[in-house]
């Protein structure tokens, strides 16, 4: 991992903390406003040339000290500027008053905006500092701004939405182009501030990288940095078994397809040799659909006993299509000192007694990934899921820390998140990953990084990345069969 400023995430209470080294370090914290300030006036000429005039709209903090600096150089730049104030302009401090004196434009109140079509807003009203629900007033002005369709250009977040979160305090501004400030923040990438932000610009306004790096925590964007290291190319003189062998769990006859679809998926993403075990009354069923992928009847508890005896067998997929229940629980206890991708069922078959699982893969040294959705995290952790303080970043951390596994917290936003309290949050997904078996061929790709010997971080991490990757390349009408097909090569 790298201290890569593109790739970091930043919560608002270390980046207020940032800020505060840098002024502590001997730089100017006016000089950094102004450099905030004028990337939103030259981000606002370059995006939109065809606009009749500016609408700044400035807030009682630094958001706002952002903005009256944006609206004097769009002034100086000759453009039609016009200036809305929230609050009282002399009761602003510090920054952000200095700002406001140097702004030659004299403000209205807020409130008395009405959008003009022509207008481009930009929306210098709450940043980083935002702490509760909007004031009905920005309230009322977003709903109007909306409703008017005006395009909207939002200086470090779009008014409204929680930087922690991504959360709506209240209402939020739909920006069509956000400008933030040395790294993003959690709310850029988590839904739904995700969708509000439109095209994330993430600028330098020169506090030093060291100072960012100090004060961020262990959460990045999920991206090759964070496993290209494991990722490394082919050794020519590899065979099959040091690719690594995976097996897959089948469950019954009636439902057979989803172990299929991850046992299809890891031999693509690069496990040297599949095994699909199945109960006996599933096998001429597997049997008629497999070719490369082998099998081999592991009914019982005792079949898989005596499996487990060949210890080159360390990667198992459980869960997709497996049945909740008995079966389920016992299999998956028994595979806890190998590598394992609990999926689905084999999640849910631990929604009561789940205390034995987590013990059982703390003793074990924790090479083990769940990939519960919004339904599936909230059985295994309900208390987690009904905490409304936390973020989705947090309730993933949390689960990990929790059950001692590397939990992936799927989605739009699918949140990795190891027990040490490291983390992802991946945004190459596209939408249309939403499609039956599109979990299942999940599981398959993170089993295959983990017979590979990837850590179970970075597998997980890689493996949502590289389901994303590959919806993109399968495009709108996907199915799970052409998810597999389309999964790209790691390296
Ligand atoms: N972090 C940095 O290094 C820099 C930050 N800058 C700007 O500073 C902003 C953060 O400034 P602030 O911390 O002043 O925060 P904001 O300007 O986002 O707003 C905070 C102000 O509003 C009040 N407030 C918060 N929530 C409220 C609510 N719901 N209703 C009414 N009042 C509310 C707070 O008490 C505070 O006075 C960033 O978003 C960014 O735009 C820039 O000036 C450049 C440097
Ligand atoms: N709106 C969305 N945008 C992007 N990815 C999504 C979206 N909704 C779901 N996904 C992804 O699609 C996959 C669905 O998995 P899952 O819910 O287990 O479905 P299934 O059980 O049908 O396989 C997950 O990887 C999830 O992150
Ligand atoms: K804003």
């Amino acid at each position: 991992m790298g201290d890569a400023l593109e790739d970091m995430l930043v919560t608002p209470v270390e980046m207020a903390a940032i800020d505060k080294d840098a002024a502590d370090s001997g730089i100017d914290s006016f000089s950094l406003m102004r450099s905030a300030g004028l990337a939103v006036s030259a981000a606002a000429l370059r995006l939109f040339p065809a606009g009749l005039r500016f609408v700044v709209l400035c807030g009682p903090g630094n958001n706002g000290g952002d903005g009256y600096v944006a609206a004097e150089a769009l002034a100086e730049s000759g453009a039609q500027v016009a200036l809305y104030i929230l609050g009282d302009a002399d009761k602003l401090r510090g920054d952000a008053a200095r700002a406001c004196k140097g702004c030659r434009l004299a403000g209205l109140p807020v409130e008395a905006y009405e959008p003009q079509a022509g207008d481009i807003v930009v929306d210098a009203l709450f940043g980083a500092g935002l702490a509760r629900d909007l004031p009905g007033v920005a309230q009322t002005i977003i709903k109007r701004v909306s409703a008017s369709r005006i395009p909207v250009l939002a200086v470090d977040l779009p008014s409204g939405i929680d930087g922690r979160s991504g959360e709506v305090r209240g209402a939020s501004f739909t920006a069509t182009h956000t400008v933030t400030f040395m790294a993003a923040k959690p709310g850029h990438v988590l839904m739904p501030g995700r969708q509000s932000c439109g095209t994330l610009e993430v600028f330098d306004i020169g506090i030093p990288t060291r100072l960012v790096a100090a004060r961020a925590s262990d959460l990045r964007i999920n991206g090759p940095a964070d496993w290209r290291h494991y990722s490394r190319g082919l050794d020519a003189g590899t065979h099959k078994y040091k690719r690594g062998h995976l097996a897959v769990l089948s469950g019954g006859p009636t439902s057979t397809g989803a172990a299929r679809l991850s046992a299809a998926a890891g031999l693509v993403a690069g496990a040297g040799l599949v095994t699909l075990g199945s109960p006996p009354e599933a096998l001429a069923a597997n049997a008629s659909h497999l070719t490369a992928i082998m099998l081999k009847e592991v009914g019982s508890a005792a079949d898989l006993a005596e499996w487990l005896r060949d210890k080159r067998l360390n990667t198992f997929v459980l869960g997709p299509g497996f049945g909740v229940g008995k079966k389920a629980r016992d299999f998956a206890l028994m595979l806890c000192d190998r590598a394992l991708v609990l999926d689905a069922d084999g999640m849910s078959s631990f929604q009561q007694g789940r205390e034995e699982l987590f013990d059982k893969i703390a003793g074990n040294g924790g090479q083990v990934v769940m990939t519960p959705h919004e339904g599936e995290f909230a059985r295994l952790f309900p208390e987690i899921a009904a905490d409304a303080a936390l973020s989705k970043i947090e309730k993933a951390q949390a689960a990990a820390r929790l059950s001692h596994a590397v939990i992936i917290y799927k989605g739009p936003d699918t949140v990795v998140a190891a027990p040490s309290g490291r983390a992802v949050v991946n945004v190459n997904a596209p939408p249309w990953l939403a499609t039956a078996g599109s979990g299942d061929v999940l599981a398959g790709i993170i089993g295959a990084h983990l017979a590979q010997g990837f850590p179970a971080f970075e597998a997980a991490a890689a493996a949502v990345w590289r389901h994303g990757e590959a919806g993109i390349c399968a495009g709108r009408a996907l199915t799970a069969e052409r998810l597999v097909e389309n999964i790209p090569p790691l390296a």
